[in-house]
């Protein structure tokens, strides 16, 4: 009869690549059930976007025939719960992502979009705050045009309810203001409104908070940044040099003493061009590398790169962003890259731990 100690002590030689523990120290197998030589148990992970799941499920798969028996039979449940190391500010809310860019136009919005829908189609609880006070997308990008949050009065106290789409909840300056006239706003109406977006929307449980800001540098990066302590940014640029030197002023931005937010990594997006007829030619119309050379200099993983593609720029203006596309190969180059930012996520999270 094999025993729950056997099980663990086969398990213990089983190491979390990212987290560079042991399964078992990392308290993350559990339920363990053994029935003759049936064995069943559960892998917690720290995400459902692990990208490294398969590997795992395989490592435990071996450890028990290696450790205990090629004859047992093995039943592996692979599930997860997301870490979190700080108090968001927001309650309710696990870890806040900041996607930012140094330039206007380089896809940042677009990244957002379809960063939140990866994570939660992949099993996680996901909002997204259109914080681009300049240019909100989501009304366009989720086909919400004129849509309007219920807000009601609690306690005195305004609750706006997010709208959902596509599973996720999402709330955008857009849905406050009139689409076809500038916001004149000075400082301190810009930080209210986008403080109001965090504070008083009923956002409920959530693993990620992905919050899409206006590019470069201003009023709404500090209110953000300085109110909620944000889990990690991730910065987004296109491979032009004026692009990527207005990236790196981003990046010094969230890694000054004052911000000290985390940067999770670079996304180059419109990395090359891809006709659709000729889908094996790569044409680097902007340069190559260039994203990649940025991550290397900040010593911050590169976090994948996204193609420009027509279906991109058609699917964000139909509402439907490309990762809804289930068979569009441009929707796994989104999918591989919510793997690798909420892998981050997860080793960030536990580098705390472990410091505290
Ligand atoms: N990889 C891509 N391929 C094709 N079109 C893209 C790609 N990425 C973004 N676009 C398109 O480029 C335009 C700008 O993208 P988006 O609004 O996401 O950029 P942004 O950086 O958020 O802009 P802003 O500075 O206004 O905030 C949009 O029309 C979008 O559909």
């Amino acid at each position: 009869m094999i025993t729950k100690e056997q099980v663990l002590q086969a398990l213990s030689h089983v190491e979390e690549p990212d987290l560079k523990k042991d399964l078992v120290t990392l308290n993350m197998i559990q339920d363990i059930e053994i029935q003759d030589n049936k064995l069943r148990f559960s892998v917690v992970l720290t995400t459902p976007a692990c990208p490294l799941k398969g590997l795992i499920e395989n490592a435990c798969r071996n450890a028990i025939s290696h450790f205990i028996s090629p004859e047992v039979q093995v039943e592996i449940n692979m599930t997860s719960r997301v870490t979190t190391q700080k108090n968001t500010g927001v309650p309710g809310v696990k870890n806040i992502i900041a996607v930012a860019s140094g330039k206007g136009g380089v896809g940042k919005s677009t990244v957002a979009a379809n960063l939140a829908l990866a994570l939660s189609q992949t099993g996680a609880k996901v909002g997204l705050i259109d914080a681009d006070i300049y240019g909100p997308s989501v009304p366009i990008m989720f086909g919400l045009e004129g849509a309007r949050p219920q807000a009601s009065q609690v306690n005195g106290k305004t609750r706006i309810e997010p709208i959902e789409k596509y599973g996720i909840k999402l709330l955008s300056i857009g849905f406050f203001t009139d689409p076809n006239q500038p916001v004149p706003w000075r400082g301190p109406m810009v930080s209210t409104a986008v403080k109001q977006l965090f504070n008083d929307a009923d956002w409920g449980e959530l693993d990620y908070l992905v919050v899409d800001l206006p590019p470069g540098t201003g009023d709404v990066h500090i209110t953000v940044t300085q109110t909620f302590p944000v889990t990690g940014a991730v910065i987004v640029t296109t491979p032009q040099n004026v692009a990527l030197a207005d990236a790196r002023k981003g990046i010094g931005m969230f890694l000054m003493e004052a911000i000290n937010v985390p940067v999770l990594g670079v996304i180059e997006n419109m990395a090359y061009f891809t006709p659709a007829e000729l889908p094996e030619n790569k044409y680097y119309i902007f340069g190559q590398g260039g994203g990649q050379r940025l991550a290397a200099q900040i010593d911050a993983p590169f976090l994948g790169d996204i193609p420009l593609v027509k279906g991109i720029s058609e699917s964000g203006d139909a509402g439907e962003p490309i990762v809804l596309q289930k068979d569009n190969p441009m929707a796994s180059a989104f999918f591989n890259i919510a793997e690798r930012v909420a892998q981050q996520v997860s080793i960030y999270n536990a580098r705390v731990a472990d410091k505290a």
